[in-house]
């Protein structure tokens, strides 16, 4: 597949074109940069520090090079994903989307264009993470309200949003467990607030350092809890699973897809 990375020297744009330069199945057609960064024109390899040319350049401009892919990959910005989810539609080009942040209503814009484009978005392209979800859905099925349901996630220092797209989309799912929305219990940090509210998921978020990504998500019960915890020790399992999905949507026509489809979960 013919790829290209938006942000290629940002924290995921290097590692994803790194991943992605080593894979037989893939082929990198070029970067995209913000305007006037001062490696727009170098090659792409040297700009992700690949320490070798790939023979294609870092452009600033994604509608002169869109044509020449099959798949875009973005972890950039939320308000440059909105840009480029509008270049990919008005193209027809797959698009693999990890960049998190997104209000409900642009969110909802990620929806409308699987309309007429391969559509992957993904707040957490790690494989335990989505296996993680998996095992949310169904403590929160069979505790129902029983437990108090509470999300610390941390992060770095660098990261712009929060709480996380990953702990947002747990929420989500323990929610829908629960059958509600997420929107109506979503509680953000509990200072003042006492006693809790029953049936409620609290979040909340650390920034410290250079910690790539912990979730832990608490089911408090009397007498007893249960924790469920992933941790990354760095974000090349974000990276492989970013051109995992990328390679999913090949042969995809247009859809809304997630990591769960590509893991078949
Ligand atoms: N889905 C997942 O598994 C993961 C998602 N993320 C998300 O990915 C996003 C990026 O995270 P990081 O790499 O840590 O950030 P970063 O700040 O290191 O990189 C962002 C990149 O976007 C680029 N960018 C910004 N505006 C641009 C524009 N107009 N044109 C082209 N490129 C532009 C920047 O130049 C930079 O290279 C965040 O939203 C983060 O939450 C991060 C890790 C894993
Ligand atoms: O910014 C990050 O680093 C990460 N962002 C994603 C999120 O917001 O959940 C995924 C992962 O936690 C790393």
């Amino acid at each position: 597949m013919k790829v290209i990375v938006i942000g290629p020297r940002g924290k995921m744009g290097k590692l994803i074109t790194q991943v992605a330069a080593e894979r037989d199945d893939m082929e990198l057609v070029a970067g995209v940069a913000p305007a006037g960064r001062d490696y727009v024109g170098q090659d792409l390899g040297m700009v992700a520090l690949i320490g070798r040319n790939l023979g294609v350049p870092v452009v600033d401009d994604l509608a002169a090079v869109i044509d020449g892919c099959d798949v875009i990959i973005d972890f950039s910005t939320r308000e440059n994903a909105l840009k480029v989810l509008d270049l990919a539609v008005k193209h027809g080009k797959a698009l693999v989307c990890g960049t998190t942040g997104f209000s409900e209503e642009e969110f909802a814009r990620f929806k409308e264009a699987a309309k007429t484009i391969p559509m992957l978005y993904a707040a957490n392209t790690s494989k335990l993470v989505n296996i993680m979800n998996k095992l949310l859905e169904m403590v929160t099925k069979t505790l129902g309200e029983d437990a108090d349901i509470e999300i610390l996630e941390m992060h770095d220092q660098w990261k712009k949003d929060a709480p996380s797209g990953t702990s947002k989309e747990m929420g989500e799912i323990m929610a829908h467990a629960m059958g509600k929305e997420l929107s109506d219990i979503a509680v953000y940090g509990r200072e003042g607030e006492s006693p809790r509210e029953k049936g409620t998921i609290g979040y909340h978020s650390l920034r410290a350092g250079n910690i790539p990504s912990s979730h832990t998500v608490f089911f408090g019960c009397m007498g007893e809890r249960l924790e469920i915890t992933h941790h990354t020790y760095n974000w090349e399992c974000f990276a492989r699973g970013a051109c995992d999905c990328a390679a999913y949507l090949e042969d995809k026509g247009p859809g809304f897809y997630s990591v769960q489809d590509v893991l078949n979960l």
